[in-house]
């Protein structure tokens, strides 16, 4: 089995580093409504802050945009939602109850945030279905049963996610044969197989064509609902066809919030993207 490089490494390998579990997925509080809160979250480095009193909640279910120049401090949002970045101030949490500020990475995964970086990260020499079979296997909690042979509701699990990511032609191909396209789809499937509440994507369209584009909009569309998904993009064609609620950072901080045409109709928007 070919293991990527630590740093490149999804966030579905690190929950099944076999770390002390603190949370109990299914234990989230989401009474109220809300899946993330952030409350006045400020990170520096070095005595600059890239986040600067930064809040904002998403929904359960919702599916949120987030845009904002280089540096506005989009990744490290990310950071601080997936305990990679400790805030030096302000409140993460996840549902009412869960302080994403006091968790280890592989907890706040293992909890039900699932993280996609930029660059996939599939087990080439594998096929589709032993990636997705893999990435299940890598979820302790189903180990036991998989041990030995796939049982059927195993097996049903991965025909439902490769029919979500539109690769059941593809389920015996060997994944490094896939286009980059699929092979984005494929590391989603990988996230979808630990039933991930939160997914968190990082330019996800970044170097696909303008149809893999478009598909990967209605993957993002079906998957909300079931899932609270928030997707940081620089491609407007994309933030569009999403056709979510768009939060525009800017220094750190929320500088608008609405649908994408009433940000883009925003004075103070325009003059960070276009007025300089
Ligand atoms: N580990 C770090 N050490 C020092 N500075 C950092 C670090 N991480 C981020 N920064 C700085 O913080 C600011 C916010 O960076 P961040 O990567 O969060 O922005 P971004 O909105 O994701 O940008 P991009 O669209 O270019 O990815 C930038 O000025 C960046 O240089």
């Amino acid at each position: 089995m070919i293991t990527p490089a630590i740093e490149d490494r999804p966030q579905w390998a690190d929950a099944s580093a076999g770390q002390a579990r603190a949370v109990t997925p299914g234990a989230l509080d989401i009474a109220h409504g809300v899946i993330l809160y952030l409350d006045e979250i400020s990170v520096s480095f070095d005595g600059f802050k890239a986040l600067n009193k930064l809040s904002l909640h998403i929904d359960v279910g919702e599916l949120r945009c987030i845009i904002g120049p280089n540096g506005a401090g989009k990744t490290t949002m990310m950071d601080v939602i997936t305990g990679k970045t400790r805030p030096d101030s302000g409140k993460a949490f996840f549902g009412q109850t869960l302080d994403l500020t006091r968790l280890k990475e592989p907890e706040i995964a293992h909890a039900g945030i699932g993280r996609k970086f930029q660059k996939p990260t599939v087990f080439e020499q594998h096929t589709v279905f032993e990636n997705l079979e893999l990435a299940m296997k890598m979820d302790k909690r189903v180990w036991r049963s998989l041990f030995y042979k796939l049982d059927s509701e195993a097996r049903g699990r991965i025909e439902t996610v490769m029919e979500q990511i539109r690769l059941t032609a593809q389920a015996h191909r060997l994944a490094g044969l896939l286009s980059h396209g699929q092979k984005q789809w494929l590391e989603i499937g990988m996230l979808l197989m630990q039933e991930p509440r939160l997914l968190l994507l990082d330019e996800p369209v970044a170097g696909m064509t303008d149809d893999e584009t478009m598909r990967t909009a209605e993957l993002f569309v079906s998957l909300a609902g079931q899932h609270s998904l928030v997707v940081v993009e620089h491609d407007m064609a994309f933030v569009e066809k999403l056709g979510g609620k768009v939060t525009v950072l800017h220094e750190g901080s929320v500088l608008a919030e609405g649908d994408l045409a009433t940000v883009q109709a925003d004075d103070r928007v325009i003059e960070v993207y276009l007025g300089r």
